[in-house]
Formats: C-alpha cells, sequence, structure tokens
C-alpha cells in the first residue's frame, strides 16, 4: 500500500484545519493520536512480549500522544513508566500527567536505568515540528536510546530527524533506526529514509481535508485505529 507524504509545513496547516474549520479540539486529535500510538504498541509488542514499556515524552504535542498512549497502555494492562525531562507549559499537558498520576504511572528520573529494564520503549519526544541541532537535555536522551538494547516505536517521526532530510549527518540520532514508526495523519518526507515497521494512525481524517491536502486516506480496518503500511527497499512508501 502506498501512502502520500505531508510537508511539517502542510501537516501543522492540516491540523489548524481540523481545529479552527473542521471543529475539533487539541485534546480530541490528542487523544486519538495516542490510541492509535497504543495500539500500535499492542501490535508490535503485545502484553506477554514484556508489560514494562517507557514512554519518552518530549515538551510539544508529540509528547503529549506520549502522555495520552501511556494511559491507555496502562489500562490494556501494561506497566507503562513516563519520562518526561522537559514538561510544556499547556495546561492540556498537565491534566494528562493528573489522569496519569491518578493511575499511578510512574514519572520516573533516572532515565540511564529505566532504559536497562524496559521492554519496549515508546519515543514520544519530537514530532513534526522538530528543527535544528538537538539542544540540551534531548542529545544525551537520543545517544543513550540509540545506544540501547531495546525495541523503540517513534511517535510521527523517530526524534532528532530532520522532519524533511532524515537522520543527522553525525552525532546524536546518526545511527537512529527505531524498529518501528507510526506516522499520524500522513507519513512525513523523512520517511524515505526509514526503514521498519511503518504504521499510519489519527483516523480522523475526511474525504475534504485529504483533498485539500492532496493525500491519502488510509484503508483502516474494522474498529482499528492503526494500519500497518509498507516500506520498500528503496525507502518509497
Ligand atoms: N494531526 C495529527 O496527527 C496530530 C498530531 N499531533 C502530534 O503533534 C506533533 C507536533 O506537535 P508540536 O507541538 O507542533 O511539536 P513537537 O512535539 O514536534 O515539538 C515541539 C517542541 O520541541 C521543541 N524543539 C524543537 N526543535 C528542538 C530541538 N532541536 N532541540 C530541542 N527542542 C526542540 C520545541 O521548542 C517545542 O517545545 C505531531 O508530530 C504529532 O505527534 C497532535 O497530537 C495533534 C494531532
Ligand atoms: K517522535
Amino acid at each position: 500500500m502506498s501512502l502520500k507524504a505531508i510537508s511539517a509545513t502542510d501537516a501543522a496547516s492540516l491540523d489548524k484545519d481540523l481545529m479552527e474549520i473542521g471543529g475539533w479540539s487539541l485534546d480530541q486529535l490528542m487523544e486519538l493520536a495516542g490510541l492509535s500510538v497504543s495500539q500500535a504498541v499492542w501490535k508490535i509488542h503485545p502484553p506477554n512480549a514484556g508489560k514494562n514499556i517507557l514512554v519518552v515524552c518530549g515538551p510539544g504535542n508529540n509528547g503529549g500522544d506520549g502522555l495520552v498512549a501511556a494511559r491507555h497502555l496502562a489500562h490494556y494492562g501494561y506497566t507503562p513508566s513516563v519520562y518526561y525531562p522537559k514538561q510544556g507549559k499547556n495546561e492540556l499537558y498537565q491534566r494528562l500527567r493528573i489522569q496519569l498520576e491518578t493511575l499511578s504511572v510512574p514519572f520516573i528520573d533516572d532515565f540511564q536505568s529505566a532504559l536497562k529494564t524496559t521492554d519496549f520503549l515508546v519515543d514520544a519526544i519530537f514530532g513534526f515540528s522538530f528543527g535544528g541541532a538537538l539542544r540540551d537535555p534531548f542529545g544525551e536522551i537520543v545517544r543513550q536510546i540509540e545506544s540501547a538494547n531495546v525495541q523503540v516505536l517513534s511517535v510521527d517521526a523517530p526524534s532528532s530527524w530532520d522532519i524533511q532530510g532524515g537522520p543527522p549527518k553525525e552525532g546524536p540520532g546518526a545511527k537512529f533506526m527505531p524498529h518501528a514508526l507510526i506516522s499520524l495523519s500522513a507519513p512525513k518526507p523523512c520517511v524515505a529514509f526509514y526503514r521498519g515497521r511503518h504504521f499510519i494512525g489519527g483516523r480522523f481524517l475526511t474525504k475534504d481535508i485529504t483533498d485539500k491536502y492532496g493525500l491519502d486516506l488510509p484503508k483502516y480496518q474494522g474498529i482499528d485505529q492503526v494500519l500497518e503500511i509498507g516500506v520498500d527497499a528503496e525507502g518509497r512508501l
């Protein structure tokens, strides 16, 4: 199955359209994005493969998707924990955090130790608004993830990758190739550099909006919020 990619600028504009024209709130979009991330985790790493899931969340909405996913994973019977080194100011993130704390999902400080004991990692650090060189503390965090012996699912883009141009040429992230990637709404151009399992999620697009941005409407099956799509040997979708 092939799906067209969307640039970072169009992805931001598409979200704006959904909220300003389509009647959506950010909470709703993030809830469906995070729900699809949790379903992708289930498909890749079902609970009988190990229940300890470490969700690493960044300061923006990509991190918000991770917080939502962690909540769903707790309800599915996993034992998620969250590493959230730089919480964003938006009150939405504070509410998502409270929801996790009331479920007794731990927010951990010792990332290095958590990496050694986790069964699976969700990279919800940066999505389509990432740009430039990694600023502290994220350079070291990405370096630890890429050298850890654990399967990773990246949310929307492998964190540290340029959304257009793919992995950095050197430094943290240069060797980062997650086991799986879930693109939200539509793949981002950096997927051309990606080799691994590839999912699409964010089941809320309408034909009007896919036509406006020249995208394909994924053919989700039944009640699934996530669909696995392929990437060929040359990185084409
Ligand atoms: N339509 C959908 O599918 C939806 C997707 N969602 C998710 O939202 C992100 C995009 O969120 P946004 O808040 O715009 O940005 P990010 O989370 O990618 O990052 C912003 C955050 O990162 C900081 N930052 C940027 N570059 C750097 C750097 N080089 N070093 C350190 N820090 C950096 C920046 O300052 C901000 O704090 C999308 O990918 C989806 O995952 C939504 O949930 C809604 C619907
Ligand atoms: K990410």
